[in-house]
Order: C-alpha cells, then structure tokens, then sequence
C-alpha cells in the first residue's frame, strides 16, 4: 500500500493548468525524486501535498486518509512536512532549542523553551543524530554553515512528527561535502520516513533516488529507476525543449 497516493490531481491557475491529471503513489520508506524542465509543475506538485495551494481536482491521500481538502496546518500535523528553500529557522536559539519549538505542540516559543530543561534536551538526541548534528545541539543556530541549517530544518520536521518530508532542491547552495552528507543523510533517514525531493542535480538524484518521476508541462512524462529515466527518449526531448 502507498504511503501517499495522488490521483488525478490539477490545478488551474488562471488559464494555465499547472498540474494537470497527476498520479503516482510512493511507498513508506521511499525516496521519490521529482524531475522536469523548469515550469513542468514540480513545486507545484509539492505545494498541492502540503496544502500551500488548494487543488482544482483529483485526490491526494497520505496514510489512507484523504487529505486534499485539509488546510496546511492539518495536514502538517497528519505529518506531512514541507522544507522550503528559505529556511525557517529560530537563528537566535540554539539548535535544541529550534527542535523544541517545533516539538511543542502549543503555540508560542516561550513556552517550548521553558520546557527545555537540561534532561528534556537528551530527547533530541535521537533525532540530532538522524542529521549529523549531536555535537552541535548547543550552538546558536544563527552559527551554523548553510549545509547545517538545511539539516537542522530537517531535524524540526523530524521533532514535529512529519513521517513525509517534501523538499524542494534541498542540495542549493550547498559545497560538494555539503550534498555528500546529505545524500548520507537522506539514506538514513529512508529507513523511518518516506521522501519526496525535487532536485536539478543529477548525481545527487543518482544517489539518493529509488524511483524517479519525470514531470512536463503539468503531467507525468515517466516514471522509473535512473537507467531507465536516462535511456527514455521522451524525457531526453522534454529537456532538449523539441
Ligand atoms: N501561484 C501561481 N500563480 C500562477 N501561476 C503559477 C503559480 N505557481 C506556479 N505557477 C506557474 O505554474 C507553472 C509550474 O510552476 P512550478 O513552479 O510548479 O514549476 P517547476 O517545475 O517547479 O519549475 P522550476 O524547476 O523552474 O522551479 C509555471 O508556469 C508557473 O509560472
């Protein structure tokens, strides 16, 4: 059974139809990248996930609950997590303290952080170490290379409960180390939550992907594993742009 399943979704944005009749399901634990030309509707895909755009049509189902007519807020607490490409993270508090924010399931940060007693961080740790950042749960997030902060994001959906992690080109911006570690990072993390990347670098997708989907013009073009992505000549037409 699919941990998340589209059907036919659209979007109509205006005149434009940026998703148009979209299905493809993803298995838990998986890592599903989304490829295409730029404008093929990949972000806009992810934004129809997490609830930031209201579909015209079709269905988006996550743990077998239908989730598509759900404002954001509901379906982040469903646990579907989204990292955008801006980070959002406390830079003031260290970063323990970021995950207890994004743990705390009242609003304010005042009160997460009156919580976080000494003890009460040992609970991170766990997830600290799903990122690589154990040794740094005491550094003021502000401090941290860009490469860090992309994980510490990671880590504050991990803290709020998302068990699918949308990301839009995690690897931007990031130094050759940076995305080595990442991919490391995404491996392990596969093994407790299913992941949906839309990611322009090719050798990152290659290392990371289990399944490609290819996307054009709003629909899907192909579906499968990297050989097969690389050998289809509609997909090499796609972005030669013929
Ligand atoms: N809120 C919006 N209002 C109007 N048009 C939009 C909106 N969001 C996206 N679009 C349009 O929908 C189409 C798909 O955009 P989208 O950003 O999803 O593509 P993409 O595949 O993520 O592209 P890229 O690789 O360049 O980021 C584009 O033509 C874009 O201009």
């Amino acid at each position: 059974m699919s941990h998340l399943q589209v059907t036919d979704l659209r979007v109509d944005f205006g005149g434009l139809r940026a998703v148009d009749g979209l299905t493809f399901g993803v298995k838990k634990g998986e890592i599903l990248c989304l490829l295409g030309p730029n404008g093929a509707g990949k972000s806009t895909t992810l934004d129809l996930i997490c609830g930031k755009t209201q579909p015209t049509g079709g269905s988006v189902r996550f743990e077998d609950v239908e989730i598509s007519r759900m404002f954001e807020f509901e379906r982040a607490r469903r646990g579907v997590g989204r990292k955008f490409q801006v980070p959002s993270v406390y830079k003031e508090l260290t970063v323990a303290e970021n995950l207890a924010v994004a743990q705390s399931r009242k609003p304010g940060i005042w009160h997460a952080l009156t919580r976080l007693s000494h003890s009460g961080r040992d609970r991170f740790e766990p997830i600290l170490e799903k990122v690589g950042l154990e040794k740094r749960a005491d550094v003021v997030a502000g401090n941290l290379s860009h490469g860090e902060t992309q994980w510490l994001e990671i880590a504050m959906l991990i803290a709020q409960d998302s068990r699918l992690i949308l990301m839009d080109e995690p690897t931007a911006g990031m130094t050759i180390q940076e995305t080595a570690r990442t991919a490391e990072i995404f491996r392990t993390l596969s093994k407790s939550h299913t992941l949906i990347v839309v990611e322009h670098d090719m050798s990152f997708v290659r290392t990371v992907a289990d399944r490609i989907i290819v996307m054009n013009r709003g629909a899907l073009l192909a579906e499968g594993s990297i050989t097969e992505i690389e050998a289809n000549e509609d997909v090499k037409t796609a972005y030669l742009g013929h």
